[in-house]
């Protein structure tokens, strides 16, 4: 995939190894007649400090793509790597070290602890991994996301938005390679869902973050720096510099072509 650094980053080196990338990667679930296959062949890298969305018609194989990339389920087939680590050569333990220390996820129905403040769930994965959180970064990540007069607050006690600042502020408190965020803003209203993809792409441009995001949204996948687009479980094109409008092209010559091959 063409890839162009961010704003902010220009001009910077870029790593010759990508965050994570997936080699002729295969999903079936089932066989026999029942089988479906859900990824087939995928090749793909996502490089560091880049913002990606992953975008495609229901059943196009997305949820499966960040599942295998994220060393949440096995391929059939095929690789996945993060840096140079090959997850798809990991056994079960390895992979849950790997996934605490070296990836965040940020899902859609945020996923705190109830019982927990927002700075306990944001310092809740160093806890969980015996070590003392950066206290520098913890700062960094508070103030960047705006939730220093939030700390001791429990997440029924924050709104939609702030909770999943929250979420995002965990996320990212490892400093993990990548963060994987499934449909971030899909419980929020658009102003909020707004402001969750703004820190989302301030937390790349700012911070050095690298984020993949599935989202049904063209508007929020207009904030990413590029977006990919999956129909029948392959990679049917990507688009740089994405604005809605050049989402719902690039969608609906996806469905052109479904309809034209049902046609035919
Ligand atoms: N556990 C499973 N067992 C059998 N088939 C599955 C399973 N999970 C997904 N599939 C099938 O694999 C294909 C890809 O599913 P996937 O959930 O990755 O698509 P998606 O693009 O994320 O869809 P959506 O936008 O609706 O969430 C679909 O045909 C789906 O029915």
């Amino acid at each position: 995939m063409t890839t162009t650094p961010p704003p902010g980053t220009r001009g910077a080196a870029v790593s010759a190894v990508s965050a994570v990338s997936a080699r002729h990667l295969t999903k079936v679930y089932g066989s026999g007649d029942i089988a479906v296959t859900a990824l087939n062949d995928v090749s793909i890298q996502f490089e560091s400090g880049q913002f990606t969305a992953i975008m495609g018609p229901s059943g196009s194989g997305k949820s499966t793509l960040m599942h295998l990339l994220a060393g949440l389920d096995s391929a059939t087939s095929g690789q996945v790597l993060l840096g140079e680590t090959e997850l798809t050569a990991l056994g079960d333990n390895e992979l849950t070290k790997l996934r605490r220390e070296r990836i965040g996820f940020v899902f859609q129905s945020f996923n705190l602890l109830p019982m927990f403040t927002a700075y306990q769930n944001i310092t809740l994965p160093s806890e969980l991994a015996g070590t003392s959180p950066d206290q520098s970064w913890l700062d960094t990540l508070i103030d960047t996301f705006g939730m220093r007069d939030r700390l001791t607050h429990k997440p029924h006690q924050l709104s939609g938005g702030q909770q999943q600042r929250v979420a995002i502020a965990r996320a990212l408190s490892t400093r993990p390679d990548v963060i994987f965020a499934d449909e971030p803003t899909g419980n929020l209203d658009s102003r909020s869902g707004a402001e969750v993809l703004s820190f989302l792409r301030r937390s790349v441009r700012e911070l050095g973050q690298t984020i993949v995001m599935v989202t049904h949204d063209p508007t929020a996948a207009a904030y990413a720096d590029q977006v990919v687009l999956l129909a029948d479980g392959q990679i049917a094109g990507t688009i740089e510099s994405p604005t809605p409008e050049s989402v719902m092209s690039g969608l609906d010559a996806l469905r052109t072509i479904d309809q034209t091959a049902v046609a035919g």
